[in-house]
Parts: C-alpha cells; structure tokens; sequence
C-alpha cells in the first residue's frame, strides 16, 4: 500500500524568510488574506443583518450572493483580467490593488450609515468591484514572489504563501467571534454602527489593506518586459486550465476517484459556508457563532492536513483517503440534525479535518498518479473545479435553504424545529457519504499493495503497528538474492552482466539468471509468451504460464543456488508479474500475487533494483521487431511503470530505485554501493568454505 511521505521542512522555511525582501512581501500578503477572509465574515453577517426583516429565501440569497460575489469573477474574468494585468507594473498593482480593497471595505459601512436604502447593493458591488481589484492584484504577487527569493528555495516561498492564503482563515474567524463577543460594547461606545461588530471588522480591513499597500510600496520588485500576447500565468485562465487538465486527472479511476472524493468533501465544506450563518443564527448563536464554525471548518482543515497523515502514518494513503472523504460527510450529516452551538462547532471541526486530510492525501497521490508530465496539468484541473465546486455549493445550499423554509413540528407535548439550513446539511452530507463509497472502490480498486483490510490496517495503524511487517520472514538460505525490475529496454540485462562480473571479481559465486527463460521449460514458454502471433492469449492464462516460469525457476535454479550460499542475480522476478499482469492487464493485484507467492515459494529478494525509466525513452532503445508484450500501448507500458515506481515507494529498504536515463557507468556505481553494503566483505581465495549467512567464494 502507499505510505505518507515525510512532510515539510522548517529549516528551509527559515531560511525564505530570513530574506528580508520576501520576508516584508509575505508579511504583506499575510495582512492581505486575513482582510480578505474578515471581509467574508463581515459582509456575509451584514446582509443577513441588512436583510433581517425580509422573506427568508431573500435572507439566503443575500449571504449567499456575498460568497458567489466573492468567488465567481476569479472563474469568469480570468482570462480577460490575466491578459491586462500582465502589462502593468508588478509592484504598483500590487499597491493600488491594496488601497483600492482598503476604500472598497470602509466605503461599505459608511454607505450603510448615511445611506441606509442602499446599504445592501452597495454591499454586493463594493464586494464585487474588490474582487475584480484582487483579480489583478493575484497575478502580480505570483510574478513578484519569484524574483525575491532564489530558485533554490522558491518552492518553499510558494509553500509558505499558501499557508497564509488558508492558514489566516481561521485567524480571521477568531478575529471576528471575538469582535461580535464585545459587540454589544462596541455598539454602546459608537451607537451609529449598524453591526458593530462586522462595521469595526471592514474598518479594521481597511486598516489592514493599507499598512500591506505601504509595505509593497517599499519593495525591491523588479520592472519586467509583459509576455507576448499578454499572457497572465500559467493558471490564469481557469476555465481554459480546467478544460485542457480534464484528461490528466481523470487518465485513470485512481484519478477520477480521488478528484471526485476532493470535490465532495469541499462542497460539504462549501454548504456549512453557504448557510452557515442563518443556521447558527437559528441555533441562536449570531455572529460569534458564525465565526466559531467558519474558523471551525478552517482549522479543522489545516489539522487534517498537517497532522492526518502522520497521526496514521503505517495506514495505506489510499484508504485513509476514502475514510476521510467518508468522515466529512458524516460530520456533515450529523452537524444538520443537533440543535446545539456547541455540537455543531464540534463536528464542523470534524469536517473540517476529514476534508482536510482528504485533500492533502489526494493532491498528492493525484500528482503521483499524473506524473511529472501531467502533474501541473492535473492539479491546475483539480483547482480550477475546486473554486467552481465552492461556489455552487454555497449558492445551491443557501437557494435550497431558503425554498425549503423553517418548520415547528409538533412531536408530542414537544416541537422540533425544522430549518431549511438543517435539511441541506443532513441532504449534501448524506450526497458526500456516498460519493466518498463509490470514491474509496475507485480509488482503492487497484491498489497493487492492498493490505489484509479496512479494520485490520485501522486498528494496526491507531497501534502504530506495520502489518508489513509481520510479515516479513527470516532468510532460510545463506546466499543473496538480487533482482533488476524494470519496463523494457530499461537497462536490466546490462547491469545484471556488469554486476555479475563486478561481484565475480569480488570473488562470489555468481549466478546471473532471468525470468521467462532461464529453465528449459522456462524457454519454451518465454517462446510462447513473447511471440506476436500468439495475440489470443487471455490475460489469466498469460499470469498462469509466466507463473510457471517462476515455479520451475525458483525449484530448479534460484532456491539450489542459494541454499549453496551463491549470490543470485536475476533480470525480472515478482515485481514484472504484479506490474504487466496486475497494472498493465488490470487484474486484481492481490489475486496475482496469491498466485506468485504460491509459484515462488514465498522466495522474496534481498534487493531489487527498480531502474526506472519512461517508456517512450525505454522502448526506443530496443532494436529489432517489438515482441508480443512490447508492442503493447504506450498506456499499458506507463501503468506498468506507475505499478513498479508504487511496489518499491511501499518498502523503501528493500528497494534501490535508479534513474535510468542516467549514463549506464553512473548507473553500475550506484547499484554497486548498495550492493557492498548488503553483502559481507569477500574472504580472500585461500581461505575455507565459507559458513552461515555469507555467500560461498567461487572456487575456481
Ligand atoms: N543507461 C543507459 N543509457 C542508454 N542506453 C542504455 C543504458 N543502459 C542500457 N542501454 C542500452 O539500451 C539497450 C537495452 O538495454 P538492455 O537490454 O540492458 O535493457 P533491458 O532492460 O534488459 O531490456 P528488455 O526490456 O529487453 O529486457 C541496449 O542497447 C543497451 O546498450
Ligand atoms: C517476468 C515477467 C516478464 N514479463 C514480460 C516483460 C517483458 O516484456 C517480457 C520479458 O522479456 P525481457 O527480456 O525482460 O524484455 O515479459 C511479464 O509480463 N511478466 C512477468 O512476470
């Protein structure tokens, strides 16, 4: 199963920052998010305070409308916005951008005061016109970031503004909550507020947006040359983005599991956004309770995050994905059907964290699954339906929210009641339980190291036991066992013989073998396998004969051979059979390697050497006419590569993955350090038969 990789590094982290340029810049930034999320907060419980004697359909339509004032332009304006903002002056975009949202934000409570007719429109289109700003401003920042910080640690600067984009979200939440906790002294000390807390809030956004604008104004962003065509970033044009990605995140139904596991769990997200705030409000929990639960699902998030995957660090990734797609509809679920503030806030958080290990885990397997081709592709794909799933999310949940209605139900001498708010949330988490059942079979559907189950691995991994590991078994013969895996024209053959007569010089015993072929029924059915005319092969016969080979290779030629101590070397093993006949034939993988465990004995390697090159590149060093197997699709090939590179991530001290486009000498070296280090210090020839664990010397 494929296991979490390491997170994160805060030495490097330090290092970004200790870069005063990025240092200021990202401090700026920092101010910038937190304005932009307190706006959110503030402007949504404004128009439900604007809209307080209206119908409550009317009520929902306007905090809704403040969330798809918020997001939509960024889908819709894009690609025009994209192809401007790049002629104009980084650092001076980035500057008016700041000052324009500062004015648009105080604008909002001052029109409310002195206009109190057309508090509510001008609310939607200072929102709406501070959007169009940031449209403009996004691209600037992305292009200055890159000329501040070195190109070693752009990554890290990357990781470190993404952090404050989501990371002040639920610093802003707090910020809020606590503004409306005082709000009714806020309201005594300036009785002209009409929301204290929200007015104070966009002031103090202002304020906010101001001191970034000073802060950029005194950066050293350097003039450049606009693209030709005016072309933005990459990403800015999302709808194009998104179109020309569909086919790189949803190749395979690993892809289209995860993207539709992501998207479920943030639209469960998206629905407590949408009604979030009249449904607090019901709890009788206003503002400070909109707040707890914004900042609720955010934190909820991060934690998933960050700490989801170490907290259940020996659980395959796969599964834990489907579990917490599973959790934040759960969550979701129950959080519509309790009355209580308390509850609510509690399982908003549980949300949160389900979404948020869900999302960590699925870029990253998705990024994996894509690979470095159609990585970016992928992602940009998965980001551009993320926004639009937000957005329609929220606005359907708040539209269904209003036309349902609020009931009193009488249930005995007692009433429950019945919110419209409740309804959708019970609704879309019920939707996301779902979808996270069909997500975690996609996903999960060809894992090629599935573990023994579900419960099992949960219960093993809450331990912090390795079911891996049980079942590793102690060597039974004193010789080694190496094996070279790979697709075609990988270099196997190659580096067997250079091994082969590396280790002979050494003086070892060296048997080099390969798989199909090495026995003499092993040759008459690699005749078989690899013939083009033979087409009519099934793919369960074809597992059953390579199975074969192995059989009889095993019995006849590894097993002696290393019961005599001698270091057995073999081009292809197992690892083909899972990869060709499991990924690239697509059977189930456990089923295979019943059948391959049978047939070898249970015969595991010492080391395999993973030589790990793209088919395209593999193939084309092949001479003469394509047999059988490599005349397969450039698809089969590249699942079989995906199939080997995930068989070697889940046992990393018994693999040695090597780039194989490397030149063949560097190659040999790196497989001859690993090597030494596996076998004992050679015993010179004069010396006795050689006992135990250390493979015999060759004799002559
Ligand atoms: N690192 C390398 N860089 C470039 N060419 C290489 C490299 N290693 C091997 N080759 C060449 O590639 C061709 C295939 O090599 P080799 O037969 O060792 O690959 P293989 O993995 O055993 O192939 P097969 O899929 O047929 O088993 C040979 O011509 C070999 O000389
Ligand atoms: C062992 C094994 C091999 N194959 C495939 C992989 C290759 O296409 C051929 C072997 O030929 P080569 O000399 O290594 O190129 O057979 C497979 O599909 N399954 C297996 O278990």
């Amino acid at each position: 199963m494929s296991r979490s990789a390491p997170l994160g590094a805060p030495d490097e982290a330090r290092n970004v920052l200790a870069i005063t340029p990025f240092r200021r810049l990202w401090i700026s930034l920092t101010l910038s998010s937190l304005g932009d999320w307190l706006s959110l907060l503030a402007l949504m419980s404004l128009a439900a305070i604007f809209t307080a004697d209206s119908a409550t359909l009317v009520r929902y339509l306007a905090v809704s409308g403040v969330v798809v004032i918020k997001l939509a332009p960024s889908i819709v304006l894009s690609p025009l916005v994209a192809a401007l903002a790049d002629r104009l002056d980084r650092r001076w975009t980035m500057v008016a951008g700041d000052v324009l949202r500062a004015l648009l934000y105080v604008s909002i409570p001052l029109v409310g005061l002195l206009f109190p007719g057309f508090a509510l429109e001008w609310l939607l289109i200072a929102a709406f016109l501070a959007e169009v700003v940031e449209l403009f401003w996004t691209p600037a920042k992305d292009a200055a970031v890159p000329t501040l910080v070195p190109r070693r640690l752009q990554r890290e600067a990357g990781r470190l503004c993404l952090l404050v984009s989501y990371g002040t979200a639920p610093v802003a939440a707090l910020l809020f909550a606590a503004l409306a906790s005082v709000g009714n002294l806020l309201g005594a000390l300036v009785p002209s507020l009409a929301s204290p807390e929200a007015d104070v809030a966009l002031y103090l956004n202002g304020l906010m947006f101001l001191v970034a604008a000073i802060v950029v104004a005194g950066l050293p962003i350097p003039k450049h040359k606009p693209a030709k065509g005016g072309a933005g970033t990459r990403d800015a044009d999302l709808l194009r983005s998104m179109w020309t990605g569909r086919r790189a995140a949803g190749a395979s139904p690993l892809g289209r599991g995860l993207v539709l596991g992501m998207l479920v769990a943030l639209a469960a997200g998206g629905t407590v956004v949408g009604v979030g705030r009249l449904h607090v409000e019901g709890l009788g929990a206003g503002n400070a309770g909109f707040g707890v639960v914004f900042a609720a699902v955010f934190a909820g998030m991060a934690l998933g995050m960050l700490a989801g995957p170490r907290v259940l660090k020996k659980f395959s990734r796969r599964r834990l994905f489907g579990v917490s797609v599973a959790v934040a509809g759960l969550a979701l679920l129950f959080s519509g059907a309790v009355a209580d503030m308390v509850l609510t806030a509690v399982l908003t958080t549980l949300l949160g964290v389900g979404a948020g290990v869900a999302w960590g885990l699925g870029t990253a397997l998705l990024g994996e699954e894509a690979g470095d081709e159609d990585r970016d592709r992928a992602l940009a794909f998965l980001h551009g339906c993320a926004r639009v799933v937000l957005v329609a999310a929220a606005a359907v949940a708040a539209l269904a929210a209003g036309f349902i209605g609020d009931y009193a139900l009488p249930v005995g001498p007692l009433t429950y009641d019945l919110r419209g708010s409740g309804v959708v949330l019970m609704a879309v988490g019920l939707i996301a339980v779902v979808v996270a059942w069909v997500s975690y079979r996609q996903v999960n559907r060809d894992d090629p190291e599935a573990g023994p189950g579900l419960v099992p691995e949960l219960v093993a991994a809450l331990r912090g036991v390795d079911l891996t590991e049980d079942q590793e078994e102690e060597p039974e013969h004193p010789g080694a066992f190496i094996v070279l895996e790979g697709g075609e024209g990988a270099g196997k053959s190659t580096q067997v013989r250079e091994l082969t007569v590396w280790l002979r010089e050494q003086g070892f015993e060296v048997v080099g073998t390969r798989q199909p072929g090495a026995t003499k029924l092993g040759m008459r059915l690699r005749g078989l396998l690899l013939d083009r005319e033979n087409s009519h092969i099934t793919p369960r016969a074809e597992v059953l004969l390579y199975a074969a080979d192995k059989a009889d290779h095993v019995e006849q030629e590894i097993l002696p051979a290393l019961r005599r101590g001698a270091v057995v070397i073999s081009d292809r093993y197992v690892d083909s059979l899972l990869a060709y006949q499991g990924a690239g034939r697509d059977l189930a993988p456990d089923e295979i390697r019943g059948i391959s465990d049978w047939a070898t004995q249970d015969l595991v390697p010492d080391l395999t050497v993973l030589l790990d090159v793209s088919p395209e590149a593999g193939l084309s060093r092949l001479g003469g006419p394509a047999d059988r197997i490599e005349s397969e699709s450039l698809e089969f090939h590249d699942r079989v590569r995906k199939s080997f590179l995930a068989l070697a991530k889940r046992d990393p001290e018994r693999y040695l993955v090597v780039d194989a486009s490397e030149p063949q000498g560097r190659i040999s070296k790196e497989i001859r350090r690993r090597v030494r280090s596996l076998l004992p210090d050679p015993v010179d020839a004069g010396s006795e038969a050689v006992t135990g664990m250390i493979p015999v010397i060759k004799s002559d």
